[in-house]
């Protein structure tokens, strides 16, 4: 199977403070692979190193390689706006811009120079057909994204990322903050996207990573403690720790 992003010997610190240590973990092509672990054990660490979101906290160092479809990101000719669209992100809390529906997903499109508005139209109605809002919203666009439910709000996050056309999508517990049934409906939505975009998820909910991941990443106290097919993972770990930490036993 192809291996979109390839990272190895992976390291950060924050000042002297080492967060993850040496991790080797390379992502499959139109998967869904999930991150877990215990909180501060670097997930979310590591998945900012995948489009350099790092870059923007201060004193960070970090060390190692990742390739993306095998091309260095941390290479001077790397452009960095083009590395968070192929690499896009959704975090935790959805947070729209001040902006109406229809504002909310053309910003992108707007920065990379789409500026007519059939072409706006079209590719809108398709990210926001995608994160499966659309007919939620269609007679609506003009409205304040703020106008949305929570759920809704994240679909529109979603919709944001999508438009612009992204092959790898980062999300960061995009499903934490919202109620059962909005985060079914993303759950839906990231599994049957995945003909179309890579998906890297960070989940607390480990029901929610066996529900609709292809591989899954343990991560333990800044490591990679076990990786595996999801089904293997959780029904028949390697090590001792997956299986404690999968039991409740800690974490
Ligand atoms: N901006 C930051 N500055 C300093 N230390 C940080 C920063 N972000 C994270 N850390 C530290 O790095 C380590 C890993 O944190 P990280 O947030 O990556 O873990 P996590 O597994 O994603 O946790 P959680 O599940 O709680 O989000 C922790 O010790 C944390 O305190």
């Amino acid at each position: 199977m192809s291996k979109i992003i390839t990272s190895e010997n992976v390291s950060v610190y924050y000042g002297k403070q080492r967060a993850i240590n040496n991790i080797n973990l390379d992502f499959n092509v139109h998967n869904i692979t999930a991150l877990i672990g215990p909180s501060g054990s670097g997930k979310s660490t590591y998945l900012r190193c995948l489009n350099r979101m790092n870059d923007l906290i201060n004193n960070v160092t970090v060390s190692g390689s990742i390739k993306l479809n095998g091309k260095d990101i941390f290479s001077p000719q790397m452009d960095i706006v083009n590395l968070r669209k192929t690499v896009g992100m959704v975090f935790q809390q959805p947070i729209p811009f001040p902006f109406s529906i229809y504002e909310n997903v053309a910003y992108g499109l707007r920065l990379n120079g789409i500026k007519e508005k059939k072409i706006l139209d079209v590719r809108i109605e398709k990210a926001l057909r995608q994160s499966a809002l659309w007919e939620e919203v269609k007679d609506s666009l003009h409205d304040n994204g703020f106008s949305l439910s929570g759920g809704q709000q994240q679909r529109l996050c979603i919709a944001r990322v999508l438009a612009v056309e992204p092959e790898v999508v980062l999300l960061d517990e995009p499903t934490s903050a919202l109620d059962p049934i909005s985060s079914a409906q993303i759950e839906d939505t990231l599994v049957s996207l995945k003909n179309e975009f890579t998906f890297i998820i960070v989940t607390h909910n480990m029901q929610q990573a066996s529900r609709i991941s292809d591989w899954t990443a343990f991560f333990l106290d800044g490591k990679l403690e076990e990786y595996s097919a999801t089904k293997k993972l959780f029904l028949n770990p390697d090590k001792e720790k997956t299986s404690d930490y999968l039991n409740g036993k800690f974490g």
